[in-house]
């Protein structure tokens, strides 16, 4: 049975920060993707996780990058992602890795894809997005059974993924079969009234609207899920909460804005998550 996602998700997993705490306790997160003709997918992932309020971001991607990521945000750490090397020992030391926005299919982008599935372990979690799930289809390349896997499609690179085609996609029986047969733990598959499948739980977004149908939307939201599972325990949930607070923004900011710019989402992220759950010290 599908259930409606609801605003007490964010009550459940935005959690106030302890005082004494510091920023190795919200989450290492790796970012790869972003090659020559994409960069700005991983830039908006990039922007979307600093201001949910991860503990570190790093991001991997083709070296013509770097510079406009740290304009935009000087607060994440950027590798070359030539240096295969570096980037393998980063995603051993990360918490979340999200891989996919902008990522290309070249050689090179499977080849980073594949090693970076190799390299993970039972404790992390992987995201996949956009090119990455389509050279799995295309590939065939299995998801490691081993790592906690978040995917989140859209109807096209479900359809190309799952072999569910769009107007089958209605079915939850279907979608949740493929689902575990793609050892994906939780797979939000996004389009009007996104979905949200993980075990024995499906729930269903009603919020949203066509002012979110702009290139960009969907990297922001990978970024955002990123930062909401690195920092907030039960990676399920987080990505509920994220999913909710994504589209949530966006219906607000629409009330005075024709389409809502990705980027737009996360600089409004940071007050929007003080407003369910405020950091400021209580007065007595
Ligand atoms: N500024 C940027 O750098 C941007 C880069 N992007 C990147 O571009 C690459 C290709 O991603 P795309 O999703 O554009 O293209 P794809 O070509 O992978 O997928 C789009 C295909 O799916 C079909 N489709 C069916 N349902 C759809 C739906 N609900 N939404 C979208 N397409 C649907 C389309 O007709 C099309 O054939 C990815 O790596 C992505 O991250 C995009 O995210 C857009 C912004
Ligand atoms: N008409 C719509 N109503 C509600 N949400 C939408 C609509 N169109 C797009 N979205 C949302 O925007 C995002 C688009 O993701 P995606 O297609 O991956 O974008 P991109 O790859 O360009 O970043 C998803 O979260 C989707 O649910
Ligand atoms: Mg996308």
């Amino acid at each position: 049975m599908v259930t409606e996602l609801k605003a007490d998700i964010l009550h459940e997993v935005i959690q106030k920060r302890p005082v004494t705490t510091n920023k190795t306790n919200f989450g290492n997160i790796l970012l790869i993707g972003g090659n020559e003709q994409f960069g700005g997918a991983i830039l908006m992932a990039a922007s979307a996780a600093v201001s949910s309020g991860a503990g570190l971001v790093t991001v991997a991607t083709h070296n013509t990058n770097i510079t406009p990521l740290h304009i935009r945000n000087p607060e994440a750490m950027a590798l070359d992602w030539d240096n295969h090397g570096t980037v393998l020992e980063q995603v051993r030391k990360s918490s979340v890795v999200l891989i996919g926005p902008g990522l290309g299919n070249s050689e090179d982008a499977i080849e980073l894809l594949r090693s970076t599935m190799r390299a993970m372990r039972e404790n992390q979690t992987l995201i996949l997005d956009a090119s990455a799930l389509g050279i799995i289809a295309d590939k065939h390349v299995m998801i490691p059974t081993n790592v906690f896997t978040i995917a989140t499609p859209h109807q096209g690179e479900w359809a190309q993924l799952s072999s569910v085609m769009i107007p089958y996609q209605d079915s939850m029986e279907l979608n949740d079969l493929q689902r575990k047969t793609l050892n994906i733990d939780v797979l939000v598959l996004k389009k009007h009234h996104t979905v949200i499948l993980s075990e024995n739980r499906q729930m269903e977004l009603l919020l949203g609207g066509p002012y979110q149908a702009t290139g960009g939307m969907g990297d922001t939201l990978a970024g955002l899920i990123a930062g909401f599972v690195g920092q907030f325990a039960e990676p399920r949930r987080a990505t509920e909460a994220a999913v909710y607070a994504h589209s949530a923004i966006a219906q607000e900011l629409a009330e005075h804005n024709w389409v809502v710019r990705p980027s737009f989402i996360a600089d409004f992220v940071p007050n929007y998550m003080a407003r369910i759950n405020t950091n400021l010290p209580e007065v007595d």
